[in-house]
Protein backbone atom coordinates (compact mmCIF):
# COMPACT_ATOMS: atom_id res chain seq x y z
CA UNK A 1 0.00 0.00 0.00
CA UNK A 2 1.23 3.52 -1.00
CA UNK A 3 1.94 5.37 2.15
CA UNK A 4 3.74 8.72 3.25
CA UNK A 5 6.77 8.25 4.61
CA UNK A 6 5.95 11.47 6.79
CA UNK A 7 3.51 13.37 7.67
CA UNK A 8 4.21 16.39 8.87
CA UNK A 9 1.89 18.65 11.26
CA UNK A 10 2.24 21.63 13.52
CA UNK A 11 1.05 25.29 14.08
CA UNK A 12 1.86 28.33 11.10
CA UNK A 13 5.24 28.59 11.49
CA UNK A 14 6.60 25.19 12.74
CA UNK A 15 8.14 24.86 9.68
CA UNK A 16 6.14 22.07 8.05
CA UNK A 17 7.16 23.62 4.67
CA UNK A 18 10.74 24.27 4.92
CA UNK A 19 11.55 21.24 7.46
CA UNK A 20 9.46 18.90 5.24
CA UNK A 21 10.82 19.66 1.61
CA UNK A 22 14.60 19.07 3.30
CA UNK A 23 13.42 16.02 4.93
CA UNK A 24 11.96 14.92 1.78
CA UNK A 25 15.45 15.74 -0.43
CA UNK A 26 17.02 14.01 2.27
CA UNK A 27 15.34 11.03 1.55
CA UNK A 28 15.39 10.83 -1.94
CA UNK A 29 11.59 11.24 -2.56
CA UNK A 30 8.91 13.98 -3.16
CA UNK A 31 7.51 16.30 -1.36
CA UNK A 32 4.32 17.32 -1.33
CA UNK A 33 2.26 20.02 1.14
CA UNK A 34 -1.66 19.89 0.80
CA UNK A 35 -2.30 23.96 1.17
CA UNK A 36 -0.37 23.70 -2.50
CA UNK A 37 -2.95 20.71 -3.48
CA UNK A 38 -6.09 22.95 -2.15
CA UNK A 39 -4.48 25.76 -4.97
CA UNK A 40 -4.37 23.62 -7.40
CA UNK A 41 -7.71 22.35 -7.18
CA UNK A 42 -9.14 26.15 -6.87
CA UNK A 43 -7.01 28.15 -8.96
CA UNK A 44 -6.13 30.73 -6.75
CA UNK A 45 -4.02 31.28 -3.13
CA UNK A 46 -4.81 30.13 0.17
CA UNK A 47 -5.70 33.88 0.87
CA UNK A 48 -8.11 34.75 -1.82
CA UNK A 49 -10.25 30.98 -1.04
CA UNK A 50 -10.67 32.61 2.44
CA UNK A 51 -12.08 35.82 1.14
CA UNK A 52 -14.02 34.19 -2.00
CA UNK A 53 -15.35 31.38 -0.41
CA UNK A 54 -14.56 31.53 3.81
CA UNK A 55 -12.88 29.41 6.04
CA UNK A 56 -15.71 26.73 5.81
CA UNK A 57 -15.00 26.30 2.00
CA UNK A 58 -11.50 26.64 2.59
CA UNK A 59 -11.29 23.48 5.43
CA UNK A 60 -13.48 20.91 2.68
CA UNK A 61 -11.25 21.75 0.15
CA UNK A 62 -8.29 20.94 2.62
CA UNK A 63 -9.67 17.41 3.75
CA UNK A 64 -10.25 16.02 0.59
CA UNK A 65 -6.54 17.16 -0.33
CA UNK A 66 -5.65 15.36 2.70
CA UNK A 67 -7.55 12.02 1.81
CA UNK A 68 -5.97 11.94 -2.04
CA UNK A 69 -2.57 12.48 -0.69
CA UNK A 70 -2.58 10.46 1.90
CA UNK A 71 -3.29 7.84 -0.25
CA UNK A 72 -1.19 8.52 -3.43
CA UNK A 73 1.61 10.16 -2.37
CA UNK A 74 4.75 8.27 -1.24
CA UNK A 75 7.37 10.75 -0.10
CA UNK A 76 6.38 13.12 2.63
CA UNK A 77 3.65 15.38 3.38
CA UNK A 78 3.25 18.63 4.99
CA UNK A 79 -0.19 19.66 5.86
CA UNK A 80 -1.74 22.95 6.13
CA UNK A 81 -1.88 23.93 9.96
CA UNK A 82 -5.24 23.93 10.52
CA UNK A 83 -5.94 20.53 8.56
CA UNK A 84 -5.79 18.16 11.70
CA UNK A 85 -8.66 19.82 13.14
CA UNK A 86 -11.37 18.11 11.01
CA UNK A 87 -12.23 14.43 13.02
CA UNK A 88 -11.98 12.63 9.52
CA UNK A 89 -8.91 13.59 8.42
CA UNK A 90 -8.27 12.80 12.36
CA UNK A 91 -8.80 9.20 11.38
CA UNK A 92 -7.15 9.09 8.41
CA UNK A 93 -3.96 10.01 10.16
CA UNK A 94 -4.15 7.47 13.05
CA UNK A 95 -2.37 4.62 10.29
CA UNK A 96 0.34 6.86 9.61
CA UNK A 97 3.86 8.01 10.40
CA UNK A 98 3.07 11.64 11.65
CA UNK A 99 5.90 14.15 13.11
CA UNK A 100 4.96 17.04 14.72
CA UNK A 101 6.71 20.20 14.86
CA UNK A 102 6.56 21.55 18.07
CA UNK A 103 7.16 25.78 18.24
CA UNK A 104 6.61 28.04 21.08
CA UNK A 105 4.73 31.27 20.74
CA UNK A 106 7.96 34.13 20.30
CA UNK A 107 9.44 32.16 17.95
CA UNK A 108 6.21 31.30 15.98
CA UNK A 109 5.42 35.09 15.86
CA UNK A 110 8.86 35.41 14.56
CA UNK A 111 8.96 33.27 11.94
CA UNK A 112 5.27 34.18 10.70
CA UNK A 113 6.86 38.02 10.35
CA UNK A 114 4.53 40.41 11.69
CA UNK A 115 3.07 41.07 7.91
CA UNK A 116 1.58 37.92 7.50
CA UNK A 117 0.30 36.36 4.02
CA UNK A 118 -1.58 33.75 6.38
CA UNK A 119 -5.16 34.54 6.08
CA UNK A 120 -5.78 33.78 9.85
CA UNK A 121 -2.93 35.51 11.19
CA UNK A 122 -3.76 38.95 9.39
CA UNK A 123 -5.19 41.35 11.85
CA UNK A 124 -3.03 40.74 15.21
CA UNK A 125 -0.61 37.85 14.55
CA UNK A 126 0.12 37.52 18.17
CA UNK A 127 -2.43 37.22 19.67
CA UNK A 128 -4.36 35.39 16.93
CA UNK A 129 -1.45 32.74 16.90
CA UNK A 130 -1.60 32.55 21.07
CA UNK A 131 -5.36 31.60 20.31
CA UNK A 132 -4.92 28.96 17.67
CA UNK A 133 -1.90 27.30 19.97
CA UNK A 134 -3.88 27.00 22.91
CA UNK A 135 -6.82 25.49 21.06
CA UNK A 136 -4.97 23.26 18.81
CA UNK A 137 -2.03 21.66 21.02
CA UNK A 138 -3.79 19.39 22.65
CA UNK A 139 -4.81 18.26 19.08
CA UNK A 140 -1.26 17.70 17.76
CA UNK A 141 0.27 16.27 20.67
CA UNK A 142 -1.86 13.43 20.08
CA UNK A 143 -1.74 12.99 16.43
CA UNK A 144 2.18 13.04 16.71
CA UNK A 145 3.85 9.81 16.90
CA UNK A 146 7.12 11.33 16.93
CA UNK A 147 7.61 15.29 18.14
CA UNK A 148 10.17 17.23 17.31
CA UNK A 149 11.09 20.52 19.50
CA UNK A 150 11.51 22.87 16.28
CA UNK A 151 12.93 26.44 18.83
CA UNK A 152 16.52 27.35 18.44
CA UNK A 153 17.01 24.61 16.26
CA UNK A 154 18.08 24.89 12.50
CA UNK A 155 15.84 22.87 10.09
CA UNK A 156 18.85 20.82 9.12
CA UNK A 157 19.32 19.81 12.63
CA UNK A 158 15.35 18.90 12.60
CA UNK A 159 15.85 17.04 9.98
CA UNK A 160 18.67 15.00 11.45
CA UNK A 161 16.38 14.09 14.49
CA UNK A 162 13.63 12.93 12.15
CA UNK A 163 15.57 10.69 10.03
CA UNK A 164 16.57 9.01 12.76
CA UNK A 165 13.28 8.33 14.23
CA UNK A 166 11.75 7.28 11.59
CA UNK A 167 14.31 4.65 10.14
N1 LIG B 1 13.84 25.76 12.57
C1 LIG B 1 13.67 26.98 12.07
N2 LIG B 1 14.42 28.00 12.53
C2 LIG B 1 14.27 29.25 12.05
N3 LIG B 1 13.38 29.61 11.08
C3 LIG B 1 12.62 28.64 10.58
C4 LIG B 1 12.70 27.28 11.04
N4 LIG B 1 11.79 26.55 10.36
C5 LIG B 1 11.17 27.41 9.52
N5 LIG B 1 11.66 28.66 9.65
C6 LIG B 1 11.22 29.87 8.92
O1 LIG B 1 9.92 30.17 9.39
C7 LIG B 1 9.08 30.62 8.33
C8 LIG B 1 7.83 29.73 8.29
O2 LIG B 1 8.22 28.40 7.90
P1 LIG B 1 7.24 27.47 7.06
O3 LIG B 1 6.59 28.24 5.97
O4 LIG B 1 8.05 26.27 6.69
O5 LIG B 1 6.16 27.11 8.17
P2 LIG B 1 4.84 26.27 8.01
O6 LIG B 1 4.76 25.43 9.23
O7 LIG B 1 4.84 25.57 6.69
O8 LIG B 1 3.68 27.39 8.06
P3 LIG B 1 2.16 27.33 7.46
O9 LIG B 1 1.33 26.53 8.42
O10 LIG B 1 1.71 28.74 7.44
O11 LIG B 1 2.23 26.70 6.10
C9 LIG B 1 9.93 30.58 7.06
O12 LIG B 1 10.42 31.88 6.84
C10 LIG B 1 11.06 29.64 7.42
O13 LIG B 1 12.26 29.96 6.74
O1 LIG C 1 -3.21 27.18 10.64
C1 LIG C 1 -4.12 27.29 9.78
O2 LIG C 1 -5.32 27.19 10.07
C2 LIG C 1 -3.72 27.53 8.38
C3 LIG C 1 -2.41 27.29 8.02
C4 LIG C 1 -1.94 27.34 6.62
O3 LIG C 1 -1.08 26.24 6.39
C5 LIG C 1 -3.11 27.36 5.62
O4 LIG C 1 -3.67 26.08 5.49
C6 LIG C 1 -4.18 28.34 6.04
O5 LIG C 1 -3.59 29.61 6.05
C7 LIG C 1 -4.75 28.00 7.42
MG1 LIG D 1 3.51 25.57 5.07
Amino acid sequence: MTRPKAVIIGPPGSGKTTVGSRLAERLSVGFRDTDADVEAVAGKPVGEIFIDEGEPRFRELEHAAVRTALAEHDGVLALGGGAVLDEGTQLLLAEHTVVYLEVGLADAVKRVGLASARPLLVLNPRSQLKRLLEERLPVYERLGTITVSTGGREPDEIVDQIVKEIS
